[in-house]
């Protein structure tokens, strides 16, 4: 998928992808996760996720990466304002860092990303998912790479592809087992049916729409 269609999407704000509020997998699995204080988070194409804000205020250091720089200046200001962060921009040859204490928000290509210092766990909602089958593998080499294989808390969405095309891309079990079982042990911590909640997708053709929510520990 080619960065000018999710410029576009940004501009135009066509975004039905992002939630009025924190997700509510986040807030029911992260805390079995036992992650600790003091330790990173990386949120790959993170959008303008309240997520990143609220695993800040659970005391983790939160690195985001994501493509629009109009979506990292608004989550930026979200975050500066709703926990009286200062902030600061730096533009760098390939990105621009926005930084806050135990915040910082990469704009950029993920797949432009080296390796990072230390990352303790990754979350990926909707990032696996928005990107067309042909990128998957490269982005899970990607993340694999970047995270060092950090355990991740993983959310998916899979129906029945032919009857719809994405984003989001439908993802069956049999691929998230492909792009990380030599890595993780893999372990469904949910697997939900969402089709009543989510209409808009009915309309668009679809009679099942799960949501699964993955926990990946490095093997
Ligand atoms: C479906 S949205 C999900 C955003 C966020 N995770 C959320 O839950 O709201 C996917 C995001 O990935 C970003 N994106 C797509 N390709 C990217 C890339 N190569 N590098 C960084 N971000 C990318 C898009 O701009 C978009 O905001």
């Amino acid at each position: 998928m080619q960065s000018e269609f999710w410029h576009e999407k940004w501009q135009k704000q066509e975004i039905g992808f992002h939630l009025d509020e924190v997700n509510k997998v986040l807030l029911k699995y992260w805390p079995t996760l036992n992650a600790r204080p003091g330790q990173t988070v990386l949120v790959p194409l993170c959008g303008k996720s309240l997520d990143v804000v609220w695993l800040r205020q659970q005391g983790l250091t939160v690195i985001g990466v994501e493509l629009s720089e109009l979506a990292i200046a608004e989550l930026a200001d979200t975050i500066s304002t709703e926990l009286q962060l200062p902030v600061e921009r730096e533009q760098q040859e390939q990105a621009v860092v926005y930084r806050m204490p135990g915040v910082t928000l990469i704009a950029a290509d993920f797949f432009d990303l080296s390796p990072m210092a230390h990352v303790d766990w990754v979350y990926d909602r909707a990032a696996l998912v928005a990107l067309p089958e042909a990128m998957r593998r490269d982005y899970a080499r990607q993340l694999r790479a970047v995270s060092g294989c950090a355990p991740q808390l993983l959310v998916t969405l899979d129906y029945h592809q032919p009857s719809m095309s994405g984003p989001p891309f439908a993802l069956s079990d049999e691929e998230v087992q492909q792009h990380y079982s030599s890595h993780y042990h893999i372990e469904v911590l949910e697997s939900r049916e969402l089709i009543e909640q989510e209409p808009r997708f009915r309309e668009r053709g679809l009679d099942s729409f799960i949501q699964r929510t993955y926990k990946l520990l490095p093997r």
